[in-house]
């Protein structure tokens, strides 16, 4: 019998308001851990707003907020008295465009290790090699670790951004649409490589494409206009989904 799944994140009777646009409406789900879980649904169904839930991104900005409980490890994330600068450093993110810091490979990694860790020099070299080859980055880099981050290709910077999120050693990693600034090669590239993250972290992904989503995910989420319609194994919601939205969704009726 395979090990029953625990829950890393759970979220209970989440809304979510811009200002008075109410734009998820009492999502209620349960994240497995280290596995990954991809969000999917037409253009403005509120993928990427329940995405920046999971690290409050969202309250950066004013006139955003949430209501209900999001739940890490029990911990609810949305109450007044949670850090959110130790939310972040467990609950990392990478962005739709890569966006490396104006600096070198090397400190666009020790940079976020710096802001939660005192390290020494020979210390700090094994994180950033570590956080590098977990990026699947190592080999390309290794010789060039002081010039510019910039200098990269489109997908090289997108793997550095997993190599300085993966660094801080987060527990939950987020990720939205990751690859659609990226060629077919570099996406493949960040497929395979969320597939082994999996193995240490729970992933979340955010992705315009059904496709993506079916290689690289173990649960899906499928949301409609801010309500979260289905959630199942994937390939249970892409052969046999329970409900008929759904269905139309993927194949193709709409969206
Ligand atoms: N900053 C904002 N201010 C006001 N409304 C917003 C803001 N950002 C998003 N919205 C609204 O919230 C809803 C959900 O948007 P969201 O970006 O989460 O959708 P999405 O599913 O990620 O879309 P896409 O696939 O196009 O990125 C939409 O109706 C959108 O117009």
């Amino acid at each position: 019998m395979p090990e029953p799944q625990k829950t890393k994140i759970s979220v209970r009777h989440l809304d979510f308001f811009y200002g008075s646009n109410h734009s998820l409406r009492d999502i209620n789900l349960d994240v497995p851990e280290r596995q990954v879980t991809a969000f999917i649904g037409p253009s403005g169904c509120g993928k990427s707003t329940l995405l920046r839930v999971f690290n409050r991104m969202y309250s950066l900005y004013p006139g955003q907020r949430a209501t209900g409980e999001v739940l890490l490890d029990g911990d609810n994330v949305l109450a007044l008295g949670m850090d959110v600068n130790l939310l972040r450093a467990k609950v990392g993110m990478v962005f739709q465009k890569p966006t490396p810091f104006p600096m070198s490979i090397y400190d666009n990694i020790a940079f976020g290790i710096k802001l939660y860790e005192r390290l020494r020099k020979v210390e700090m070299d094994e994180r950033v090699e570590q956080a590098l080859r977990q990026a699947a980055l190592w080999e390309e880099v290794k010789d060039k670790l002081k010039t510019s981050g910039l200098g990269l290709s489109g997908g090289q910077q997108q793997r550095l951004c997993i190599a300085r999120a993966v660094a801080v050693k987060p527990e939950v990693i987020l990720l939205d649409e990751p690859t659609s600034a990226l060629d077919p090669i570099a996406t493949l590239k960040i497929e395979e490589l969320v597939s082994e993250l999996r193995n240490h972290f729970t992933i979340l992904i955010v992705t315009h494409n059904m496709q993506q989503a079916a290689r690289v995910s173990d649960y899906t989420a499928f949301m409609y206009i801010g309500e979260m319609v289905e959630f199942g194994p994937t390939n249970q919601l892409f052969t046999n989904p329970s409900k008929k939205q759904t269905e139309d969704y993927i194949t193709g009726r709409y969206g």
